[in-house]
């Protein structure tokens, strides 16, 4: 089925400032290119320096509107919104399928996660309450008030290019702060279908800014905001080492910061498990978005008593994946982004191999198909010391690691500097208790592949980053407290 969009509106193909459509001052685009092909399909503003401070001349002057907008009009607004990504759930799903290559029915179910996120910070921004503080004195009347924190730079990455859009920009609207937002160069077009609706929405002029920029250029566009005091928050989704870079060069004035990074998810079956659901819960875990999914499980320890049952039902199950492109309504595997990512991936099987893993299924790139395609993988006698174990393979690859004794995968579990997800599978209700409270992460799966909902509070904690998306935490990372005290009462 072709990836063609109905609305050609949705395709505004520019950066959106103060509420106008406008191409790079220097006049500058690059390509978007189809993963699944590597065809170039259209071009995208590539902008710089000017164009960063222009967004964020317009985001500061439209704050002090936007803050006084009434929470329930703000609510409205996003409402509307919502139903627009809604009405466009079809071109949005085909969209983002196109430039990340996710199979169609992902593009689609990407569309109603990201807007779960926009419907739940409508309803968040009317419950943004304070406190009203017992004095511990008398004569005093004590009072705690959340306030935007101001202008907030959001930078994504390609994975998720609608959910992660909507789960920084929805709760900055709803607690009145006004947004710069420069998504990432693999993915700008669903990004900016989303800006186009949201102005649609009544989203009022200077409010959201958009601004899409290469590889090359990302930084020079950043670097702006991170160093302009005007900007209060960063909020950023993507690799470890670019997090850190943000948190540093963000100091000298001093931001509030939110860091979704990197992760190294394990997942830990251990010998009274159900088989059957680990492995319906492994292959939705890890080959969801074809592997390319922060909270994948990266690491997979199995208890020697069922390693060889579990390893054979998983290998029918990772055979069984039909690899294509999105076009292809079958594919429940796509591309990956790009040449670096299969290079990654690539790199990752051969050096498990070289130090004594063995390949059950899958192992190579799949050439005939595309430049970008790597089979779904299942490696055996895995261990620490190879750099899929160390690193975030970030593809269709499960690298299984046999285990005796729950002290020690407790201990390889914690073994990395990340600590986004991690899941197990157990009957026993102790272990669970245990096993919850001894990981080192943000989210637990617990008999349970898929974690994500805008319900929950999504973050990691070590290497993988802080603060808190979705959830009724999520407005807070936008917010802060202001205390009154009134005297004389
Ligand atoms: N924790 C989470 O919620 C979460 C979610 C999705 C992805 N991720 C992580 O993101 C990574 C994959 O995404 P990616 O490859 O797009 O990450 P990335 O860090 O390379 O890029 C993310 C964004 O940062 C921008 N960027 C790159 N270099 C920059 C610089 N020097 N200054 C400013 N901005 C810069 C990119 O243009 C892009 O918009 C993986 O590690 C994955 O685990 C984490
Ligand atoms: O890649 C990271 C995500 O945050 C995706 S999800 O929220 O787990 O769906």
């Amino acid at each position: 089925m072709p990836l063609t969009i109905q609305h050609d509106d949705l395709l505004p193909g520019r950066n959106f400032i103060g509420g106008q459509w406008r191409e790079a001052q220097e006049g500058r685009r690059f390509d978007v290119t189809d993963p699944a092909t590597d065809a170039v399909f259209a071009t995208v503003p590539d902008s710089g320096a000017l164009d960063a401070a222009a967004a964020l001349e317009a985001a500061h002057a439209a704050f002090a509107s936007w803050r006084a907008v009434p929470a329930k009009q703000r609510a409205q607004i996003l409402r509307r919104w919502n139903d627009l990504v809604l009405a466009h759930q079809d071109d949005l799903g085909r969209l983002i399928s196109r430039e990340q290559g996710k199979p169609l029915a992902e593009g689609r179910g990407e569309v109603a996660y990201a807007s779960s996120y926009v419907d739940w910070f409508a309803g968040e921004a009317t419950r943004a309450n304070g406190d009203v503080i017992p004095a511990p004195v008398p004569g005093r009347r004590m009072f705690a008030l959340k306030e935007p924190v101001g202008v907030v730079a959001a930078i994504t990455p390609w994975n998720f290019p609608a959910a992660m859009i909507a789960r920084k920009i929805a709760p900055a609207l709803a607690a009145g702060c006004t947004v710069v937002c420069k998504p990432a160069e693999d993915t700008p077009l669903t990004s900016l279908a989303l800006v186009r609706l949201a102005e649609m929405a009544g989203v009022p002029s200077g409010v959201l800014n958009i601004v899409t920029a290469s590889r090359q250029r990302a930084a020079e566009v950043v670097d702006v905001w991170l160093d302009d005091p005007r900007v209060r928050k960063i909020s950023f989704t993507g690799s470890t080492p670019v997090g850190k870079h943000l948190a540093r060069r963000s100091a000298d004035t001093l931001k509030k910061l939110s860091l979704e990074l990197g992760g190294n998810a394990p997942f830990i079956v251990f010998d009274d498990a159900d088989l059957d659901a680990a492995v319906d819960g492994l292959m939705v875990a890890k080959f969801r978005n074809g592997g390319q999914t922060c909270v994948c499980p990266n690491r997979v320890f199995v208890h020697s008593a069922v390693h060889d049952t579990f390893v054979d039902k998983l290998a029918a199950r990772v055979s069984a994946l039909k690899v294509g492109p999105a076009s292809d309504e079958a594919s429940q595997v796509g591309p990956m982004i790009n040449a670096r990512a299969v290079e990654k991936i690539e790199r990752h099987v051969n050096d498990a191999v070289e130090r004594g893993a063995q390949v059950v299924v899958g192992g190579q790139r799949l050439a005939s198909m595309g430049s970008n395609y790597f089979a779904p993988t299942l490696l055996v006698g895995v261990d620490s010391s190879m750099a899929c174990s160390m690193e975030e393979t970030f593809g269709p690859v499960a690298p299984v690691t046999r285990f005796d004794d729950a002290a020690d995968v407790i201990r390889a579990a914690n073994g990395t500097p990340f600590g986004l997800a991690a899941y197990f599978y157990t009957r026993d209700v102790r272990r669970v208790w245990r096993l919850a409270d001894a990981l080192e992460c943000g989210l637990v799966g617990i008999n349970e592949g898929a974690l994500a909902a805008e319900a929950a509070p999504f973050g990691g904690v070590k290497e993988s980053g802080y603060g808190r998306e979705g959830s009724v935490h999520g407005l807070d990372e936008y917010v802060h407290l202001k205390y009154l005290c009134q005297g004389q009462v």
